[in-house]
């Protein structure tokens, strides 16, 4: 499994335009990190050794490889547009409802045929997100290519592993990871075949909950420039959370946009922060939690102490 890329590839780079012009995403985001670590190798090293406990496989000088083994590279409907959904988040450790998000947004995309889905991701968070210590991104990665096995979804380890070039992990903000979708679909792969072997940009969208987009009113949280680009740009599919967002509300100050689509779920408190709870305190999981997860946090000793 490829788990931690050099992001040195052209096909990393966000050099190109996004196709939508208004995303631009920033200067440091990266390429250019990458490719100062693969020239310094102390730098390589340096950075593997922090991260003893990571699996085998788990390569710093690997190349990055953009995912697309269970994308679809053309549409089976002449009338509807390609759609890639992306999913960002800390996914630590990655849940039931997470894998859900994307079921419920394909049913609710059947019912309102105007997309053809043909590509779901996960783009996990880097180290660097947050105060509090999350488990290290390998830990988070590998869970999510185990939640993921049997599905249609990808984990693009991009994000999770993009480094400064004193090789500590980076964050990047939401509007530059779509940004770098966006490019390897629409610029380096050339966008989506449709039926009469045209090729067609893919809208790339977020895929969030709703507790998520109730934050996106704050300019401490979100830059307005960056929720412009992510809702005029590309599009958001908010995904009800009754448990801890109120819907009607969190719609009030993203009236003024119109790529916002709303995908009904079921009533459910199942959250990162209650699995990690529950794990704490020896309690199962099972119900909110893929066997093959459980395992892996069994195995590596992992939500056992405090943080995330
Ligand atoms: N039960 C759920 N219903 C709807 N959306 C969800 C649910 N759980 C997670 N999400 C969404 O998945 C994305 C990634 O979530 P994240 O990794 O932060 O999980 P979380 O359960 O919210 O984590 P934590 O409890 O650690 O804050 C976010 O957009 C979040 O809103
Ligand atoms: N300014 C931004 O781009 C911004 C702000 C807050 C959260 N986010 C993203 O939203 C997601 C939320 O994840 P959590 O629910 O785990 O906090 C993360 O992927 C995070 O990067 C982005």
């Amino acid at each position: 499994m490829h788990l931690l890329p050099a992001l040195d590839s052209p096909t990393s780079s966000l050099a190109a335009t996004t196709g939508n012009n208004r995303a631009q995403p920033r200067k440091d985001a990266g390429a250019s990190a990458a490719m100062t670590m693969n020239s310094k190798p102390e730098l390589v090293a340096e950075a593997q050794a922090a991260e003893p406990n990571a699996p085998p496989g788990w390569s710093m000088a690997a190349p990055y490889k953009f995912p697309i083994d269970k994308l679809k590279r053309r549409t089976t409907h002449a009338d509807f547009n390609p759609l890639v959904l992306v999913a960002c988040g800390s996914f630590s450790p990655i849940t039931m409802l997470h894998v859900q998000m994307f079921e419920m947004s394909a049913k609710y995309i059947e019912e309102h045929p105007q997309f053809e889905v043909v590509g779901n991701y996960l783009s996990p968070v880097s180290d660097s997100y947050t105060a509090k210590a999350l488990t290290p991104a390998y830990h988070r990665l590998a869970m999510c290519e185990l939640a993921v096995k049997d599905t249609d979804i990808m984990v693009d380890p991009w994000e999770a592993s993009r480094r400064d070039e004193q090789g500590k992990p980076v964050y990047t903000r939401t509007a530059d990871a779509l940004a770098h979708f966006d490019h390897e679909i629409n610029n380096v792969l050339g966008g989506i075949q449709a039926p009469d072997g045209t090729y067609k940009r893919a809208r790339v969208a977020l895929l969030i909950g709703a507790d998520v987009a109730m934050t996106m009113g704050d300019p401490k949280v979100w830059a307005p420039a960056d929720i412009d680009a992510i809702f005029e740009d590309f599009g958001v599919f908010i995904v009800e959370r009754p448990a801890q967002a109120d819907i009607e509300k969190v719609l009030v100050p993203l009236k003024k946009y119109k790529k916002v689509w709303v995908v009904p779920s079921f009533i459910n408190d199942v959250s990162s922060t209650k699995v990690r709870a529950h794990l704490k305190n020896g309690h199962s999981v099972r119900d909110s939690v893929d066997e093959l997860v459980i395992d892996y946090i069994s195995n590596n000793g992992l939500y056992q102490g405090p943080g995330r």
